[in-house]
């Protein structure tokens, strides 16, 4: 409608950039490990696709498992939240390896932000453990384990969705 504001997109009401490295990643993805390596063991890793594959790999491969099955869940529309899409769910074998409730499985995903997306998979698998690279405060109490809190005005730009561009001296307006 003429003269109202434009409806601003997840990453503008965020704001604040939180840009993360390949390195900077896998150094919190083994870090993540050390901590779930206390927890375990687990019968198999469950990805949240997109984000979690790339820590569910790394997670996997530090722990030895090598099952992984995934959901795959649409949320965000590159920096929109839109309605939650179920796309694919567990997969009867990984199932009945968590006796139907979870138990003993592992979800993994990159970050939790409002916790709507968590909050969907631990529905699925009340009793599997909901480990997290990063989560905003919204998310948090959903995950049993992560490794960096950010402020929920924080956007997280993972290194998969970016790459080296120029960038103005600061004297030019960059902020
Ligand atoms: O806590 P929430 O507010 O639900 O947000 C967190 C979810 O959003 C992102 O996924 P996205 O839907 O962007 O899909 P992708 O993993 O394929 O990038 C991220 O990977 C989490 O899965
Ligand atoms: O790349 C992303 N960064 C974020 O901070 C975020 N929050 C939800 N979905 C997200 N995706
Ligand atoms: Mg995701």
């Amino acid at each position: 409608m003429a003269g109202e504001a434009p409806e601003l997109s997840a990453q503008e009401r965020a704001g604040r950039p939180f840009p993360v490295s390949w390195d900077q990643f896998h150094r919190d993805c083994r870090a993540l490990t050390w901590r779930l390596n206390e927890v375990g063991p687990f019968h198999a890793v469950i990805a949240i696709t997109r984000g979690g594959l790339v820590p569910a790999a790394i997670v996997a491969r530090e722990l030895g498992l090598r099952v992984i099955d995934t959901v795959c869940i649409a949320s965000y529309d590159h920096d929109k939240q839109g309605e939650l899409q179920v796309l694919k769910g567990i997969s009867d074998q990984a199932m009945k390896l968590g006796g139907g409730t979870g138990k003993g499985l592992l979800i993994v995903d990159d970050l939790v932000d409002t916790g709507k997306t968590g909050k969907l998979v631990r529905e699925m698998l009340p009793d599997a453990h909901f480990a997290t690279v990063y989560a905003k405060p919204k998310g948090r109490p959903l995950v049993d384990t992560f490794i960096t809190e950010v402020s929920q005005d924080t956007w997280i730009f993972f290194p998969w969705d970016t790459a080296l561009s120029y960038h103005p001296p600061l004297r030019d307006g960059a902020a």
